[in-house]
């Protein structure tokens, strides 16, 4: 079978300046690739052109997926919309008739921790929790099988962190979904998803690539916890990562 995700030999650059050349990246279906690196080494250009958001200026990406859905850092929520209409935004794109779509809507802003009472309710009369779980449920309403996530949790605290993670992980259990992740966060990563990019501060190249032990869900927290101390001390991470991103 092949992948769904495939870039081949993909190069970048902004105003002249390169930003990754030759990037090469397979992601197989029901597989979630973690892409971590420092500030500017180029993770969310590569999640923009995966995601057909942006157009590579070398190289090849092949898309072999039906439906795609994307939840960024900030869940750009429409402010003059209805938290169960902007669950359903997507829907509506689609062409689903309105009850079907507000039926699918409601079921996943349960299935995220919202309340039915909050249904009715607009954005700005919303936590930015809520509006996180919001973002995460429209993106899964579509019912994707590629999931880009643009350091989807990095707004929220530790504790809704989690949380969201957990629903995420659960979610793509169940439905099988393939997924691209960026974050700063090494802990994040080593819970979500099956392997994890390391990409390179200078050139964009991929410093390291890891396959993590085991299945997103079925890592126990001490596992996590271990390998994210044992990452600490590599020199990879080391030059990576400031101080206050490993303590994340
Ligand atoms: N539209 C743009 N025009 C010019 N330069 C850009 C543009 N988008 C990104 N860049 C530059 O490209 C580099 C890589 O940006 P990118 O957002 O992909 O990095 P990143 O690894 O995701 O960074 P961060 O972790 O800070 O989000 C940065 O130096 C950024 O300033």
């Amino acid at each position: 079978m092949t992948a769904p995700l495939v870039f081949s030999r993909v190069g970048h650059a902004f105003l002249g300046r390169t930003l990754f050349e030759d990037f090469d990246l397979a992601v197989e279906a029901g597989e979630t690739v973690a892409l971590i690196g420092p500030s500017g080494s180029g993770k969310t250009t590569i999640l923009q052109i995966a995601a057909g958001i942006l157009e590579p200026a070398k190289g090849r990406v092949l898309g072999a997926w039906r439906r795609q859905a994307v939840v960024f850092q900030e869940p750009r929520l429409v402010p003059w919309m209805t938290l169960l209409d902007n669950i359903a935004y997507g829907l509506a794109a689609r062409g689903e008739p309105r009850a079907r779509r507000r039926e699918v809507a409601a079921r996943l802003a349960l299935e995220m921790g919202l309340e039915e009472a909050d249904l009715p309710k607009y954005p700005t009369e919303l936590s930015g929790g809520m509006r996180q779980r919001a973002g995460v449920a429209r993106a899964l309403a579509v019912d994707p099988d590629m999931l880009f996530l643009d350091e989807p949790f990095s707004a929220t605290d530790v504790g809704l962190r989690r949380h969201l993670q957990n629903l995420l992980i659960a979610a793509a259990r169940t439905r099988g979904f393939s997924g691209l992740l960026v974050t700063h966060d090494l802990t994040e990563a080593v819970r979500i998803a099956d392997r994890l990019l390391v990409l390179s501060a200078l050139d964009g190249r991929i410093a390291a690539c890891h396959t993590l032990p085991g299945r997103p869900g079925e890592r126990s927290e001490r596992m996590v916890f271990e390998q994210v101390e044992a990452w600490s001390r590599d020199p990879v991470f080391g030059e990576l990562f400031s101080a206050r991103e490993r303590r994340r």
